[in-house]
């Protein structure tokens, strides 16, 4: 059992971080504290650094200069606690959907037979009861998604670091699996620090949505949102939230930050859909 953090603690703290890559800056003077328990959304455009930041909160990579504290410690290998999602799934080729689910939840110390059912429960909240039964090979990119989502928060992580989760999924099945982490989230106590391309995702789903920009990536905004979930298209308050992204974006347009194009990419999602 991890020991309880002082609540004013953040759960990641990075503190003037700048990382090199064989010479080449690719974040520079990073300050940034991501509450506990919050929703933080990171967006920016292509190579800002983004996948780096997660790297380093997830201790798999050190800064080279300035600190990453997550939990209070400063990181010095793989975070304990920590659950990280990638775009490329890392589940057990050779095990069902159910199995990769219920060998997670085997180490939080369910017996298999409990862990296989409770695997059971939980694909079937993201639709995928059917397919249970099917190895990685038997199931398409999306689906593998799924099951990696569903596997991470198995581990009941303390801190889930996602790396543009749901960029492979359809309109539909991206819906439900947003609403799928929201409530996991907020039952769990989590910390999620989460990248994402599409606006319209960090504005339905942050409580924090931090703009990385540059090369060396640096923060260039915070915005912070507090409306109610699930998040209503036609608040004002949200509205007024898009439209200083919208503003803070097209600045840095202006500043050359992002080109048009990756604003275009950007915006396509700032209208929030409505159902
Ligand atoms: N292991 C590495 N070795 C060398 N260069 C790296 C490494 N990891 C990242 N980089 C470089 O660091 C910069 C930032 O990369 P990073 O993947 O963090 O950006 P990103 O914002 O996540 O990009 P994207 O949105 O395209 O995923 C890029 O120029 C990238 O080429």
């Amino acid at each position: 059992m991890m020991a309880t953090l002082p609540p004013n603690v953040p759960a990641i703290q990075f503190d003037g971080v700048s990382k090199v890559f064989q010479g080449r800056s690719a974040v520079a003077g990073i300050s940034l504290k991501v509450p506990q328990g919050s929703f933080t959304v990171l967006v920016g455009p292509s190579g800002c650094g983004k996948s780096t930041l997660l790297n380093m909160a997830a201790g798999l990579d050190g800064p080279s200069e300035g600190y990453v504290f997550v939990h209070g410690r400063e990181t010095d290998g793989p975070t304990p606690g920590a659950a990280l999602l990638f775009q490329n799934y890392n589940l057990f080729p050779w095990m069902t959907a159910l199995d990769n689910v219920a060998f997670a939840l085997r180490n939080t110390g369910l017996r298999w037979r409990a862990a296989r059912e409770e695997a059971g429960r939980l694909l079937a909240k993201v639709g995928l009861a059917a397919y249970a039964g099917k190895v990685p090979a038997e199931l398409s990119g999306g689906m593998k998604q799924r099951v990696a989502l569903v596997r991470a928060f198995a581990l009941k992580p303390r801190l889930l670091l996602l790396d543009e989760p749901f960029a492979a999924l359809d309109h539909q099945t991206r819906k439900m699996m947003q609403a799928y982490l929201l409530t996991t989230w907020q039952d769990s106590g989590a910390t999620v620090l989460m990248v994402t391309h599409d606006l319209g995702e960090a504005l339905a789903l942050a409580d924090r949505v931090v703009l990385v920009s540059g090369s060396p990536g640096s923060v260039s905004g915070v915005i912070d949102l507090d409306t109610p979930r699930p998040r209503d298209a036609s608040d004002p308050a949200l509205r007024a939230v898009a439209r200083r992204l919208e503003t803070h974006l097209e600045a840095e347009v202006a500043r050359g930050e992002f080109s048009p194009a990756e604003l275009a990419a950007l915006s396509r999602f700032i209208t929030l859909p409505t159902d």
